[in-house]
């Protein structure tokens, strides 16, 4: 079972840098620059539990060249959502019919725009990253966040579970994609709040300013789907629905249950805090852009998310985006009719 990576960054490199480690068949399909370092440091990949895997330049097959994808029997997509599209055409242009695609993305919309680029060709299976994989230079990259990846339960990637076996590129099995997917933006509407604090994870986490802006894109984006009558799962030791309670709680409680038993990585920052300091566009439309775009679909507004765009779009032009907890708080829960009834 050949894997071919598509968007050999962080995720595409960590997992299947640990796939090839497991004696999977890998190839990583991505950019010069990190093709050019891999083949002069290898590819070292690390975890927070002091997990080590070395894969030297020769144990690495890199290109830049998506003919690459043509016998691949996986196609693993870690590609930016906003890099779906383009990705999908090369993905029909050399990709072997019947391959299955594995979209390891973030946001509820890649696998519609897969399966409307792509058809019946392929079969295009939902996946879930629940944690977080830094970049630290010289081919190394760091799982900062504990978790294993889930991907929807089919023949083929069961059997690719089984391959890839244990460890930190192990493989969950779940039918319930959809929730899982929505449960995961849940949380992923930190990514905004992180990328605008200029912070790490855990010294944006530790500030309840910071938090309760988060928990107030939460409850808004709780309220609309609901409206919409879609169940987001649980992602992490906290239901959805608890989980603006818990966040905004006060910082003795947070600090000392959620951030001990949650471990996080001192050194990790969103994906979207690292787009935003390597001033690439970030994930936005796909994350709180997709609430505000489901509420509108539902007659409603979610004007906490809605702000939270403004100021990610803003910071995307180069307008200054470092926002301390206060004034964030400030500015975006200002007027905002929930903010009172929840406390936030
Ligand atoms: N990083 C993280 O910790 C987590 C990320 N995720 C999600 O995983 C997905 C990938 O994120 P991440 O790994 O951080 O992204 P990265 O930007 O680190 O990696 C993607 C890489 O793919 C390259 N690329 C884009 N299009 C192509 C293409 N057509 N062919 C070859 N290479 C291409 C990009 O180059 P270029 O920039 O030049 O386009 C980039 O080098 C996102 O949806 C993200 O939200 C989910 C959980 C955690
Ligand atoms: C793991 C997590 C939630 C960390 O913020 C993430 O998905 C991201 O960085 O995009």
């Amino acid at each position: 079972m050949t894997i071919a990576i598509l968007g050999a960054g962080s995720i595409g490199c960590f997992l299947g840098g640990a796939w090839s480690a497991a004696g999977v068949p890998v190839r990583f399909i991505g950019r010069a620059p990190i093709g050019e370092t891999i083949a002069a440091d290898g590819l070292t990949l690390t975890d927070h539990s002091g997990w080590r895997v070395r894969r030297g330049p020769d144990q690495v097959e890199f290109t830049t060249n998506a003919k690459a994808l043509a016998d691949a029997e996986i196609i693993a997509l870690a590609v930016k959502s906003n890099a779906t599209a383009e990705a999908a055409k090369q993905i029909a242009r050399h990709g072997r019919k019947g391959a299955v695609v594995i979209s390891l993305q973030n946001g509820v919309s890649n696998v519609a725009t897969l399966r409307e680029a792509l058809g019946a060709r392929f079969e295009i299976v939902p996946a879930m990253v629940p944690f977080n994989v830094a970049y630290l230079g010289h081919g190394r990259f760091h799982k900062g966040v504990a978790g294993e990846v889930v991907v929807e339960d089919t023949p083929r990637t069961r059997a690719l579970a089984e391959q890839v076996g244990k460890g930190p590129g192990a493989l969950g099995l779940a039918d319930d994609m959809t929730g899982i997917a929505w449960g995961k933006l849940l949380i992923n509407l930190n990514n905004a709040v992180n990328a605008l604090s200029g912070r790490t994870l855990l010294e944006q986490l530790r500030e309840r300013d910071y938090r309760r802006v988060v928990a107030a894109s939460i409850v808004e984006a709780l309220d609309v789907l609901a409206a919409a009558g879609i169940e987001p799962a649980k992602i992490g030791p906290i239901p959805p629905q608890l989980l603006p309670h818990a966040i905004a709680a006060p910082n003795l409680i947070f600090n000392n249950l959620f951030l001990k038993v949650q471990k996080i990585d001192a050194k990790a920052r969103s994906s979207m805090a690292d787009d935003l300091r390597a001033g690439r566009p970030t994930e936005i439309d796909y994350l709180n852009g997709e609430v505000v775009r489901l509420a509108k679909a539902q007659g409603k507004r979610a004007p906490v998310n809605a702000a939270i765009v403004d100021l990610v779009k803003q910071a995307e032009l180069g307008i200054e985006h470092l926002w301390s907890p206060e004034d964030l708080r400030a500015h975006v829960l200002q007027g905002h009719k929930v903010a009172p009834v929840f406390g936030y």
